[in-house]
């Protein structure tokens, strides 16, 4: 097989594997065995190692890279990664939506989505390839920890555009992989975690990509920072198109015309949320419409077009 051929041959089992690890692991519907994906990547790893010149960051071969790092290297948000302010009860929900409506004259509808108990991370991609990971940190300056979050399976590693963005999200480790990890740390004497988020932030500070591999973490994104020809209006629009894109939105998001059916949603998640294979903390509330969030703009930590209800802490998995 000559340059070209073998350049071809890589292509096209790239497209394959990322397209399977998407049905496998985004949508929980693969279309091949397991054996087939292995055969595949082998074949991958054969040609890349035939040909080290076609061999790129972005290629499904190079997910677990590399030695361990001898630590962190800072990087600055170029939009910060803020707080959100909080509420409590229905009537503190009530309060926020009339400062809300003070504060812009259409009609406003809400976007509700489960606040996932994890690690807020933020994802850089230019022309579609995953370039740079880091941990929101103080949400001016984080870390890069971009070798570790490029083991989450759920990250492509290429879009299914060539977009440049950079997408905010959280990282998680489920309720299962989390009692298993707690399981054997105990079975070797060590320390376990005391609840997933330790776990899912413990996992992304090691120095070791491959131990990070190990650990089973997922992710959800959930919002857009940086974004070239932003195509939508409104919030509920980014999260079709990021899910368009081939990344991992939370599928039990749900717009709201009001805030009564704001705290119907609530309410319903207080009563389910220990039904979910992942820890959350509450709900996130958000204007869906991206003109009435710069109308409304932020306070100096938090946005004013957005909350999020607490929950009470969640008994410990045990
Ligand atoms: N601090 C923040 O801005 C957020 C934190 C979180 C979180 N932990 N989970 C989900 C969302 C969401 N769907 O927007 C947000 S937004």
């Amino acid at each position: 097989m000559n340059a070209t051929e073998a350049k071809q041959k890589i292509e096209t089992l790239r497209q394959d594997l990322e397209q399977y690890s998407y049905e496998y692991h985004t949508l929980d519907d693969p279309s091949v065995s397991d054996y087939e994906y292995d055969k595949k990547m082998q074949e991958l790893i054969k040609l890349e190692e035939e040909h080290p010149d076609l061999k790129t960051p972005d290629s499904p071969s190079q997910r677990v890279g590399g030695k361990p790092l001898d630590a962190f290297v800072k990087v600055q948000h170029d939009i910060p990664m803020l707080s959100l302010g909080n509420a409590f009860n229905d009537e503190e929900l009530r309060d926020f939506d009339r400062r809300v409506k003070n504060g812009t004259d259409a009609e406003v509808n809400y976007v509700c989505e489960l606040k996932i108990d994890g690690l807020a991370v933020s994802l850089k991609y230019e022309d579609g390839i995953f370039v740079r990971g880091a941990t929101r940190g103080d949400g001016t300056t984080g870390e890069d920890i971009t070798k570790n979050l490029r083991t989450i399976r759920n990250i492509p590693l290429r879009l299914k555009e060539p977009v440049t963005v950079e997408v905010r999200g959280e990282a998680y480790m489920p309720k299962k992989s989390f009692m298993v990890l707690n399981e054997a740390k105990e079975s070797n004497g060590e320390e376990p975690f005391a609840n997933p988020r330790n776990a899912a932030a413990g996992s992304l500070r090691q120095l070791d990509p491959k131990i990070a591999a190990k650990r089973n973490l997922d992710i959800f994104l959930y919002g857009i920072g940086v974004w070239e020809n932003d195509p939508t209006d409104a919030h509920s629009e980014r999260l079709e198109k990021m899910k368009e894109l081939g990344l991992k939105t939370n599928p039990e998001w749900k717009k709201c015309n009001d805030i009564e059916e704001v705290i119907d949603y609530v309410n319903s998640w207080v009563e389910h949320r220990a039904d979910l294979d992942y820890e959350i903390d509450g709900i996130v509330i958000k204007v869906d419409s991206l003109d009435q969030q710069e109308d409304l703009g932020f306070t100096a930590k938090s946005p004013r077009w957005a909350t999020a209800y607490k929950f009470p802490a969640e008994e410990a998995i045990t």
